[in-house]
C-alpha cells in the first residue's frame, strides 16, 4: 500500500511527498520512494528516520499503512510534532485502539478499516438492510465473507470486523460473533452473525455480506479490482483533515465522505 501511496501522492500536484518510512532493516531503506514505487525518482529516501513534520508554514499529515508493531511509534511521532495522522492498519489490539483514542485527544485522526468510499457506502447500506429485515417473520442470518490476497496478515480484515459491528448495532446488543464453524456446531442461532475468511491469489479486497431469511436471500457484494480505492481515500482523508483544519477527535471515512 506504501507504494501505491507515494504513487498517487506523487501524481496530485496539491501534494508534496516529504518522507517515506519504513523500518531500519527494510530491504528498501536508502533508495527513492518514487523509484520504488514504480514512478519517477520522487527525492525522497524510504528512511526509519522521520522528517520534520511540526514546520508550521507547511501543513503537514502523516498516512500509516503498516503492521499493528509500527502503529505505536507512529502515534507517538505525530502526537510529538502535532500531526494530523491517517490510520489505515488493520489488526490492532484493543489496547492499540485505546491508544489512538486516546491520541486523538490531543491531534486529528481519522482511522478507519477501509478507506474504499464503495466499502464505505455498502456498510451504510448493510445497516439499512439489517434495519428493514431483522424482524422479518422466520428470523434474520447475517454472514460476512471476505476474501483477500494470500499476503495478508489479519483475519478476518478489518472491514469484515466494522460491517460486522454496525450490523451487530442494528440487531441488538445480545448478537454473538462466530468466526467459521467446524464439527457438530448445532443449528445457528438468530443471535449470530458469522464470519469467513477466504485467502486466495492477488486478490485486493472483497466483501459479501449475506442476508439469509427462510425463502429468500439478499447478497451485498463489495469488491476491489485494484488496491488504489485505498491509497486515493487515504490521500482523500488526509486532505480533509488539512483543508477543514481540523482539530483533535477521532474521525472516520463516514466523516470525510459526508456520510457519517
Ligand atoms: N484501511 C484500508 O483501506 C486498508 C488497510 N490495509 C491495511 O494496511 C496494512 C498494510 O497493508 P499492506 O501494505 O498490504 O501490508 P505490507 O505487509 O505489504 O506492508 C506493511 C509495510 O509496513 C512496513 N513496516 C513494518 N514494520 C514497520 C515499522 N516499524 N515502521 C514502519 N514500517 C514498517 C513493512 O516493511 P517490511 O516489509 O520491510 O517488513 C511493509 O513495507 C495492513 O494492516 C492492511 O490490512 C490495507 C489495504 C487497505
Ligand atoms: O490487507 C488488505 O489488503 C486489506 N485490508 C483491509 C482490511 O483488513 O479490511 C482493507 C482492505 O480490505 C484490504
Amino acid at each position: 500500500m506504501g507504494r501505491r501511496v507515494v504513487a498517487l501522492g506523487l501524481a496530485d500536484p496539491t501534494f508534496q511527498l516529504v518522507g517515506a518510512i519504513d523500518h531500519a532493516d527494510s530491504d528498501q531503506a536508502g533508495q527513492d520512494s518514487g523509484s520504488v514505487a514504480g514512478e519517477a525518482p520522487s527525492g525522497v529516501e524510504i528512511s526509519a528516520q522521520w522528517p520534520a513534520l511540526d514546520d508550521a508554514s507547511s501543513p503537514k499529515a502523516v498516512v500509516d499503512f503498516s503492521l499493528p508493531e509500527a502503529i505505536d511509534g507512529c502515534i507517538e511521532q505525530c502526537v510529538k510534532t502535532q500531526s494530523p495522522l491517517v490510520v489505515a492498519t488493520t489488526g490492532l489490539s484493543e489496547e492499540q485502539q485505546q491508544r489512538l483514542a486516546e491520541a486523538a485527544k490531543a491531534i486529528p485522526i481519522v482511522w478507519a478499516p477501509s478507506m474504499s468510499l464503495a466499502v464505505n457506502l455498502s456498510m451504510k447500506i448493510a445497516e439499512q438492510i439489517t434495519a428493514a429485515l431483522k424482524d422479518v417473520s422466520g428470523g434474520l442470518d447475517v454472514e460476512i465473507l471476505e476474501r483477500h490476497h494470500r499476503f495478508k496478515a489479519d483475519a478476518p480484515s478489518g472491514t469484515a470486523l466494522k460491517f460486522g459491528e454496525l450490523i451487530a448495532g442494528q440487531l441488538g446488543e445480545s448478537t454473538q460473533h462466530v468466526h467459521g464453524r467446524e464439527g457438530h456446531t448445532g443449528a445457528r442461532t438468530r443471535e449470530e452473525i458469522g464470519y469467513h475468511a477466504i485467502r486466495v491469489g492477488d486478490n485486493p479486497g472483497e466483501h459479501t455480506i449475506v442476508f439469509g431469511m427462510l425463502g429468500e436471500k439478499i447478497e451485498l457484494n463489495v469488491a476491489a479490482s485494484n488496491r488504489d480505492c485505498y491509497a486515493s481515500g487515504a490521500l482523500a482523508a488526509a486532505k480533509w483533515l488539512i483543508q477543514q483544519q481540523k482539530g483533535p477527535g477521532l474521525y472516520s471515512m463516514f466523516d470525510v465522505l459526508g456520510m457519517a
